[in-house]
């Protein structure tokens, strides 16, 4: 049986580690630092996040600002507000909680972001330095999946790893930080033949899909180390209810993988304690901290 990867616990641990950074920069800087979060519409799953994020901000001890917009936003109303929070010296990072409602231009929107506030990491810049070794800030949910697998593997270097999916906020610099540590990286998405094939020659699989439960047991290298970044909301056995599955097969990966994480509990829980991370990164930054 694989071992679980308790995500829940090392994000604890570090957002504890945070909470002591975020005493040193208040006692250097003479304030907080701060994060701004922008929320459009209703969407019932961004509400929970940004409501855990905010819990989680508070908790370590930063300022959260909280902005709530109605579905029917318009663009300009949005990047002047994203162009306000760029100005204002309280505000080390934002996030602007994707996805947008239609009609608002997401890419307009990021690319918006100051660079240095760039808290998610979405921006071109952001992503430009990842991609040429530049320091900058991570996208968080990649970044929490590396600690993990750091934490679980130690060195990476000339492991093979595959990450199945592709999307500019959890696949590309995904596969951007296993290259900067050296692992050989297959990128894989819905064109890729024969993926069972391409996942049993992999030592680390990461699973960002977005399918309820894909990736199977008899799919994986035994031994290998899981990563499980889908959040799927499904039917639960009892009549009416929902539960969160990931987009690995549990059941079956446990049996063969050697780490796995599980969802709820693994990668969801890092995604925020980076944010926390890089928001404290920005503030030092700001401010010249060392
Ligand atoms: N835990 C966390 O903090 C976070 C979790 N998530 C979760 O991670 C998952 C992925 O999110 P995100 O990257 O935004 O999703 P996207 O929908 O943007 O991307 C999904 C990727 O999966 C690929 N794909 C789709 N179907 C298949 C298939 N049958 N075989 C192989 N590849 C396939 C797509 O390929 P193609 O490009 O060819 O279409 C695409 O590249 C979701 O479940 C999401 O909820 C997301 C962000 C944070
Ligand atoms: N600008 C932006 N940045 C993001 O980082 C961003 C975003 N938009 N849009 C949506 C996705 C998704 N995402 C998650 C964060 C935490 C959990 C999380 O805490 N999950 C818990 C369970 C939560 C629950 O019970 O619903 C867990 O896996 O244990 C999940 C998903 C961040 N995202």
């Amino acid at each position: 049986m694989a071992d679980i990867i308790d995500g829940k616990a090392f994000a604890a641990a570090l957002r504890e580690s945070i909470a002591d950074g975020v005493a040193d920069f208040v006692a250097k800087a003479g304030r907080k630092p701060g994060l701004a979060v922008v929320l459009v519409g209703e969407d019932a799953a961004s509400q929970v996040y940004v409501r855990n994020k905010h819990k989680a901000t508070i908790a370590a001890g930063m300022e959260s600002f909280e902005y709530r917009l109605a579905a029917d936003t318009s663009q300009a109303e949005l990047l002047a507000l994203v162009e306000a929070l760029n100005a204002d010296p309280a505000v080390d990072g934002i996030l602007v909680q994707l996805p947008l409602p239609n009609g608002l231009d997401e890419n307009a929107v990021i690319q918006t972001i100051d660079p240095d506030k760039d808290v998610d990491g979405f921006t071109t810049t952001s992503t430009g330095r990842l991609l040429t070794g530049l320091p900058g800030f991570v996208a968080c949910t990649p970044l929490g999946c590396l600690m993990l697998l750091k934490d679980r593997l130690g060195d990476l270097s000339g492991k093979s790893a595959v990450v199945i999916g592709r999307s500019n906020i959890v696949g590309k610099p995904m596969a951007q930080l296993l290259l900067r540590e050296s692992c050989t990286v297959t990128i894989a998405h819905s064109r890729t033949a024969d993926l069972p094939a391409v996942v049993r020659g992999a030592d680390i699989v990461v699973a960002a899909v977005g399918r309820p439960e894909m990736v199977k047991g008899d799919w994986l290298k035994p031994g290998a180390t899981v990563i499980d970044v889908g959040i799927n909301r499904v039917p639960a056995a009892e009549e009416g209810k929902t539960k969160l599955v990931g987009d690995v097969d549990f059941a079956s990966a446990s049996e063969v993988a050697g780490a796995i994480t599980p969802v709820p509990g693994g990668v969801g829980p890092m995604t925020i304690a980076c944010l926390l991370y890089n928001t404290l990164e920005a503030a030092n930054r700001r401010e010249g901290i060392a």
